[in-house]
């Protein structure tokens, strides 16, 4: 393909409006949405009137007259609407790590006398870390169970409690088919919690459709909620009178504002809320959430296959030395929205990218991840992004001192 093809792809991309409401510098191509979204042009202004009007004038009397006591669930209800959830079943609190904790605290909890939560060995640290804390925590004979993705229906029996798995994979990309992975896990009695990190905003998502019982997900990466943004959790209907709150705050209690001195969680998802929750963060995750509201999911997900697709297409007639390097599933259908590339030095190649300016990942120990989150990369930035590649690998860029030394956070 001609550089021009992509000039035309992004002439007709029906979701090219879309870049203009994000500040990106002009000189990147930026394939890192997945780790930390773009920043909305509309998050400073309300960030700024949310600091100097509504807490600098309105001070204490926000909470009710500016909505900050439902912040949590009504940006919840609009996460909702982009993973298949009803209204009451989604709520933003916390981190994803935290909301973890509490969901699998009460999904334990949810079956006595089983003892296992299986996960999968490549899943997202935190995600095992978590478990393995709370197993600890417990005793009672609970502990994790992590196995290769192939072997995950294979362990499931009467003994598990809860099968924990990230639906889009965060080192290779490779997504599990939700509904039928659901399925197998209730068929042996066993809760199913989904850790939607890499699929909000990135994929479609049907939790209810899939029958999902329990979900997590993050707000900094495809909803472009900013860094450290708050996180959301989603706990089906028919199990939120029952899920025991492993956090028991005050913001989860049936009446906080009564100032009771026993616990009562309320009858809802706002039981798994737990303290004072982060408003301005809050405010920043609206904006971004509102945008991918306005963006049909099946077009960003069209969008996302074709550049996927392309990318992959380009490396290998382009990159002799990528060919064949492809660590992500080759079947679209059965990948997220980013493609990882394998090579023993993935890291001084990713530095002399992002010092040429594609921002892209390195992810321990030889992957180069690229992620495309196609509200704002266009066709373009993937032509170029691959010319770039193509001059670091065949110039032997990658190779000078300065782009060997490791930093803090890769
Ligand atoms: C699958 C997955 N879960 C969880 C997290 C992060 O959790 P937290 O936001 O609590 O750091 C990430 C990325 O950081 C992730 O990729
Ligand atoms: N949350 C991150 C952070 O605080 C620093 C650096 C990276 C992150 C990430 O989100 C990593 C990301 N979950 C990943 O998939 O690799």
């Amino acid at each position: 393909m001609t550089p021009d093809a992509f000039t035309t792809l992004d002439q007709k991309d029906p979701l090219r409006a879309f870049r203009q409401y994000f500040d990106l510098p002009a000189d990147v191509v930026y394939l890192d949405g997945n780790s930390l979204g773009a920043l909305p042009k509309a998050t400073p202004a309300r960030v700024r009137e949310v600091v100097e009007e509504e807490w600098g004038q309105q001070l204490i009397r926000s909470w009710n007259t500016r909505g900050w006591i439902d912040l949590q669930r009504r940006i919840g209800d609009k996460i909702g609407r982009i993973i298949g959830a009803e209204p009451g079943e989604t709520l933003v609190a916390d981190s994803t790590s935290v909301n973890l904790f509490k969901l699998l605290a009460g999904a334990v909890k949810l079956r006595p006398g089983r003892t296992r939560i299986i996960s999968e060995i490549g899943n997202f640290p935190t995600d095992l870390y978590i478990a393995q804390g709370l197993a600890a925590l417990l005793g009672d004979g609970i502990e994790v169970i992590a196995v290769k993705p192939e072997d995950v229906e294979s362990v499931l029996d009467e003994r598990v409690a809860v099968l924990m798995l990230t639906h889009v994979n965060y080192g290779t990309g490779a997504m599990y088919d939700m509904a039928q992975i659901t399925e197998r896990a209730h068929d042996v009695g066993a809760l199913m919690l989904w850790d939607l990190a890499h699929s909000a905003g990135a994929v479609p998502v049907e939790l209810n459709a899939a029958g999902a019982d329990l979900a997590v997900g993050c707000g900094y990466k495809y909803l472009n909620g900013g860094p450290g943004a708050p996180a959301f959790l989603y706990v089906a209907e028919r199990h939120q009178a029952q899920l025991q709150p492993a956090i028991s705050g005050w913001f989860g209690h049936a009446a906080p504002f009564a100032f009771e001195g026993d616990y009562r969680p309320a009858g809802d998802i706002m039981r798994l809320a737990v303290g004072t929750p982060p408003v301005i963060s809050l405010a920043a995750l609206e904006i971004g959430v509102d945008l991918m509201l306005d963006a049909p999911i099946s077009a960003i997900r069209d969008k996302s296959i074709r550049q996927t697709e392309l990318f992959i297409e380009l490396v290998d007639q382009e990159i002799p030395e990528l060919r064949g390097s492809l660590a992500s599933p080759s079947d679209p259908l059965r990948r997220g929205s980013q493609v990882c590339l394998r090579h023993p030095d993935a890291w001084p190649i990713m530095q002399a990218l992002i010092a040429r300016g594609v921002i892209g990942d390195f992810r321990a120990p030889d992957i180069l991840r690229f992620g495309f989150t196609p509200l704002y990369v266009g066709y373009a930035d993937i032509w170029k992004a691959v010319r770039i590649l193509r001059h670091i690998m065949v110039t032997g860029e990658w190779r000078q001192d300065a782009y060997q030394a490791k930093s803090k956070v890769t």
